[in-house]
């Protein structure tokens, strides 16, 4: 934990970059894997994952490369201390923007790293210490950090489209405010404020009754 501190914060990131990789080497069934093969994925060089990792010890084994499954671990552990879940906002309008500025979820561990818009018109334009960007700027994006959630705060018909652009991207997990019911294999939350309204009403006519 000591020398974790000397550890430059490129590393720190690029560290969370390998371990999806392994992650996703781990899901084809790869067992083991040279530095080479998760540089070329990344499109980085081989020399610098081999540098990155040797901060935490010898991992690999010459000849054999590194055990998918052991380093994913090890990655899990080192960068797993001060866990942040990266999350994405879809959309910068009224819900998008009261969210980045939300300080609340920044103590939960809950990190807003981007938000995206469709209208050129609000692109470039800052939301707290966030730039919004151009949702065709995501595949971009999504190369170069690890995003974990994305909020969906777009229009009802601009919803699912963002849904399956997301997917593909690699994204874990949905927050969603269109009132729409989205169509994914992957964990979703709805947060719909009118059924909290109708549920508070429910209960309000009950008790008066
Ligand atoms: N769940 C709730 O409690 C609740 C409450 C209010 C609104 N909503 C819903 O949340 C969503 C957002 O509401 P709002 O008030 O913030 O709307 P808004 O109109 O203020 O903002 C929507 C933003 O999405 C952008 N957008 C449109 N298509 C896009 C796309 N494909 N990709 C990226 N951005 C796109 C628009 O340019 C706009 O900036 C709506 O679906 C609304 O119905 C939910």
């Amino acid at each position: 934990m000591e020398n974790q501190k000397k550890i430059p914060k490129p590393v720190i990131k690029r560290l969370g970059l390998y371990y999806r990789c392994l992650n996703r080497l781990s899901d084809e069934g790869i067992d083991f894997v040279a530095s080479k093969d998760i540089a070329e994925r990344l499109g980085i060089k081989s020399s610098q994952v081999r540098k990155d990792l040797s901060y935490f010890g010898e991992f690999g084994k010459r000849g054999v490369g590194y055990n998918t499954y052991e380093l994913m671990t090890k990655l899990e552990k080192i960068i797993g201390v001060n866990k942040y879940w990266n999350v994405i906002v879809i959309g910068a309008g009224n819900i998008g923007t009261a969210l980045v500025n939300y300080e609340g979820l920044r103590k939960e561990k809950f990190s807003i790293i981007g938000i995206f818009d469709a209208d050129r018109s609000k692109v470039g334009k800052k939301i707290g210490k966030l730039t919004i960007k151009h949702i065709s700027e995501l595949e971009d994006f999504f190369k170069k950090n690890i995003v974990e959630i994305a909020i969906i705060a777009v229009p009802e018909n601009a919803a699912q489209m963002m849904v399956e652009k997301l997917e593909n991207l690699g994204i874990k997990g949905f927050i969603n405010f269109a009132p729409i019911k989205l169509r994914t294999k992957l964990p979703v939350e709805d947060v719909d404020i009118t059924l909290s309204f109708k549920s508070l009403t429910f209960k309000i006519d009950r008790e008066l009754k």
